[in-house]
């Protein structure tokens, strides 16, 4: 065992034990000559140690006897130097969206991220996800908006830079930031001359979702996909960076440290200096390194999922037949973990927090005939959810690609449901979900409960804006939705938009009808990714009329409504998956041989835009 944990502690790791102390510091430090090995003091054993033995899991106080080997504390990678002892406090940067729905639900999971971000002890997150407080945030000018572009050096104009500053210097005086968290992709460069404007260490939203998935991964396997994510996501951000005695050296963005930005193999002088390998070609080695051992203890774990996949299908079942996987996916926060727990009477643990599940689960449960099928409670996913993640993940999604059966959960409650619904889309498509498994899929509308207590509250008029006019007289609503819908299909005849004419009908005859609100500027749509106008118009709709526009399309979809909590439509549910598993498009291919293809995510941009729609 001591064997196994040294082997994975790379020479890359050990520097990091030893240049954490200072919040700028990160824990992946890429020096030129390692230190010593010293025990490591300060990454996760502080909190490692008592995950050895046996956790209590919230919400039900089940008892779990984790194995030692499983429980091992893989050391993890931080993406920026911060105390494991304490969450984070994160100050929020969202730049601004359009319409202000959009906004509002944008800022409101960028906060939630911020919040997520906190490590286990013995089991439990520390603070209640309900009495955390909200984090300091800032709603700033687009730079990716229509009329201004995003600066190639800082992301932001000179004039939200500083403006951002002023806010941090604001809250410096209570020592309230320990980092700054943008909610949109950086540069490396630009978030490292950002960590110059503004002395803080910056995170973007592709760094802070890896971080949680690093602070919430109790499992080794989970443990070595968020490192081999958390590395790989580094290494695509070594710029060079200044040390403290103004040398150039290449690192992670906030290290400083003092290297020869020269080659260093020979040392010698003239026209021999610079021969060898250059600061940067050593460190992406050392990653390379340390990626490759990682791989190949994940490859492990792959083959051993895969034969354990195969022994289920052949001989799995009660009867000594095949046992049938149901994956159920969805947005984070979807209430997947809830819902699989309800049905299996078990307790996986449930949190409000983002990304609270990391580690695969699998629950039997029986069905209506008699049945047992076995349902897989796994990550949730998000938009942008990042490359580095779904490769890394790639032997925890692949229980999703190879279920017989997916159950999508949605978030009914969410104020952008069809985003999300979007992104669980895009993200299975990603991962090699086949469109017959897509198209055959159960959507399941979770949380079913709050829009009926919304409808309640309503009745007593005490409902939020929001609600009241998706709720107040649908009639209405449907005669101002027909009569904007005429009018937005004459202003596209006079554009002579053909194709949006067309899409348009098709939509109206399936029973969708599409609404476009004046404030759902282009530019909003354009800075979504979104190009054609079928998108658009799609786009505004769904961000417009988002609960109402979900429940259209769930009815199409004939799915079923339920309440993990209430337990609303669960045997609904059940009968469902039942008749879906038993039914002849529900293809149990039953491959004996355990899963041994190159698996490698597709990054299409065609295919992500048709999830879109
Ligand atoms: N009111 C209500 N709350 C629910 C329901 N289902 C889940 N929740 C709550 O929603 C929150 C998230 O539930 P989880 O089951 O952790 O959601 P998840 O999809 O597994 O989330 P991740 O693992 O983070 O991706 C928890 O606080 C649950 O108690 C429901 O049907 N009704
Ligand atoms: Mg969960």
């Amino acid at each position: 065992m001591l064997r196994a944990i040294s082997r994975l502690r790379s020479p890359l790791q050990s520097l990091s034990h030893s240049h954490l102390p200072a919040l700028w510091s990160t824990s992946l430090k890429l020096l030129p000559t390692p230190p010593p090995p010293p025990p490591p003091p300060l990454l996760r054993t502080p909190w490692a140690a008592p995950f050895s033995s046996s956790r209590k899991r919230k919400g039900g106080g089940e008892e779990r006897e984790e194995s030692k080997e499983e429980e091992d504390a893989v050391p993890g990678v931080f993406i920026f130097g911060r105390d494991p002892q304490r969450p984070p406090r994160l100050f929020v940067v969202q730049p601004r969206l359009r319409p202000d729905s959009v906004l509002d639900s944008k800022l409101s999971e960028a906060l939630n991220l911020a919040k997520s971000l906190e490590e286990h002890r013995e089991g439990f997150f520390q603070e209640d996800f309900a009495s955390k407080e909200v984090p300091p945030h800032t709603v700033v000018q687009n730079p990716a908006g229509r009329s201004a572009k995003a600066h190639a050096d800082t992301y932001f104009g000179p004039g939200t830079v500083d403006n951002i500053k002023i806010h941090l210097k604001a809250i410096e005086s209570e020592d309230l930031v320990d980092a700054v968290f943008v909610n949109a992709i950086l540069s490396g460069i630009q978030q490292r001359n950002l960590e110059v404007a503004w002395e803080k260490p910056v995170l973007d939203r592709v760094g802070l979702i890896i971080e949680i998935f690093n602070a919430h991964a109790e499992t080794k396997e989970a443990k070595l996909q968020s490192e081999l994510a958390a590395l790989m996501y580094k290494r695509s951000r070594l710029v060079r960076v200044r040390g403290p005695h103004g040398r150039l050296t290449f690192g992670m963005s906030g290290e400083a440290e003092v290297v020869s930005g020269r080659g260093r193999g020979s040392g010698g002088r003239g026209f021999i200096s610079g021969a060898g390998e250059t600061e940067l070609q050593l460190q992406r080695r050392r990653i390379q390194e340390r990626r490759n051992q990682l791989l190949a203890q994940i490859e492990e774990v792959r083959r051993t999922r895969a034969v354990q996949r195969s022994a289920r299908r052949r001989h799995g079942g009660s009867d000594g037949r095949g046992l049938a996987t149901v994956a159920v996916v969805g947005y984070t926060n979807a209430g997947k973990s809830t819902l699989v727990s309800a049905l299996s009477s078990s307790d996986l643990y449930r949190d409000d927090r983002l990304f609270a599940t990391v580690d695969p689960r699998l629950r039997s449960v029986i069905l209506p005939s008699g049945k047992k099928a076995l349902l897989s409670d796994t990550v949730g996913f998000i938009s942008d959810l990042p490359v580095q993640l779904v490769e890394a993940f790639h032997a925890t999604l692949e229980e999703v690609v190879e279920a017989d059966l997916l159950v999508h959960v949605l978030d009914s409650s969410a104020p952008n449901i069809h985003e999300q619904r979007s992104s669980v889309l895009v993200v299975l498509r990603q991962i090699g979900v086949s469109q017959e498994k897509i198209e055959n899929m159960i959507e399941v509308w979770n949380k079913i409960d709050l829009l009926n207590k919304n409808d309640e509250t309503d009745a007593q008029g005490e409902i939020l804006v929001e609600c009241r006019e998706e709720n107040a007289d649908k009639e209405e609503s449907e005669a101002l939705k027909e009569e904007e819908y005429t009018q937005m299909q004459e202003a596209r005849e006079e554009e002579a938009l053909p194709e949006a004419h067309n899409i348009s009908a098709s939509n109206q005859s399936s029973g969708l009808h599409l609404n476009e609100d004046a404030s759902c500027s282009e530019s909003s749509l354009m800075h979504e990714g979104l190009e054609s106008d079928e998108s658009l118009q799609i786009k505004c709709y769904s961000k417009l009329e988002p609960k109402f526009s979900a429940r259209i399309e769930y009815e199409a979809a004939k799915s079923v409504e339920t309440s993990a909590i209430t337990g609303t439509g669960l045997r609904e549910l059940l009968s469902l998956i039942d008749e879906k598993l038993n039914d002849g498009k529900t293809a149990l291919k039953r491959s004996y041989e355990p899963f041994d293809r190159k698996w490698r995510p597709s990054y299409n941009i065609e295919t992500s835009k048709a999830a879109e729609l």
